[in-house]
């Protein structure tokens, strides 16, 4: 076993299509670990937001310069645990999920000028390791070093019935789930199609289907390899 290089840990990337329990998942394998959590599809849906809310045409967003990316003061504040995403000062934690968000941050995150400009700041929160970050391209684009890389996958409905569960929708009727799985494909589609860091497994990434596991079995496998990877004992410190 491998002591960890960096000072506060190893890193771990979580991948995988949109719903499939990439962030519920960091963020219990985070606090087991005592590490940070980053939600990276927290910062593209900032910005999306702050655009929508200046009124920026999303036709016009492939032409967006850093300049005009600065000027929506869009951020993401280190906590304990993991990031506080602010715009214009202002918490937008529940902004950000809304359903306007969902049906535009795939146009946002395909624009290659959006990704370079957030690079840094994914990049700095890794810098000390000691991080669980999720997102679409963590393992093959930010983080291609990461000591350990996982891609989670899991059947379109399923995920779809979780998020709305999530949701607490009344209707969970096939024609809402089919619904709901066909808007989560629609934007795997984009993710994974656009040039620009698209969403794919990276080739040392370890699979994990969690359409028949329960949540608690998935963290634990997590947890388990990453202890495995940073060379550190169940009952010892992990920093
Ligand atoms: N194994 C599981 N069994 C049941 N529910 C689960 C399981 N894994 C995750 N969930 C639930 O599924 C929902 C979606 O998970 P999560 O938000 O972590 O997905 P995600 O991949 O981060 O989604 P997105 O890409 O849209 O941000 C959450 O409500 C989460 O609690
Ligand atoms: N590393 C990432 C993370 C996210 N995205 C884009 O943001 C969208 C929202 O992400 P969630 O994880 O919050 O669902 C996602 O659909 C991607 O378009 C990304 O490109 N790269």
């Amino acid at each position: 076993m491998t002591p960890p290089k960096r000072p506060d840990g190893i890193i771990i990337a979580l991948d995988g299509p949109a719903g499939s329990g990439k962030s519920s998942t960091a963020r219990a394998v985070a606090a087991r670990l005592g590490y940070r959590h980053l939600d990276s599809g927290g910062f593209y849906r900032a910005i999306t937001y702050a655009a929508l809310r200046a009124g920026i045409d999303p036709d016009s967003w492939g032409s967006l310069t850093h300049a005009q990316l600065d000027t929506l003061d869009v951020h993401g504040h280190a906590t304990e645990t993991g990031y506080r995403m602010t715009v214009g000062g202002r918490d937008v934690s529940a902004e950000i999920r809304a359903p306007e968000v969902n049906a535009h941050v795939s146009q946002m995150a395909a624009v290659a000028g959006v990704r370079e400009w957030l690079m840094d700041a994914l990049r700095e929160a890794g810098a000390r390791g000691g991080l669980v970050a999720d997102g679409r391209d963590i393992g093959t684009v930010v983080f291609p070093d990461a000591e350990l890389k996982a891609y989670l996958i899991c059947d379109p409905e399923e995920r779809a019935l979780r998020r709305l569960r999530e949701q607490g929708a009344d209707d969970l009727s096939t024609e809402h789930v089919r619904a709901e799985a066909a808007r989560l494909q629609g934007r795997d589609q984009i993710d994974s199609s656009r040039e620009a860091a698209p969403l794919r497994q990276a080739d040392d990434a370890v699979v994990i289907d969690t359409t028949q596991l329960t949540f608690d079995e998935q963290v634990a496998r997590i947890e388990g390899l990453a202890r495995e990877r940073a060379g550190i004992d169940r009952n010892a410190d992990v920093s």
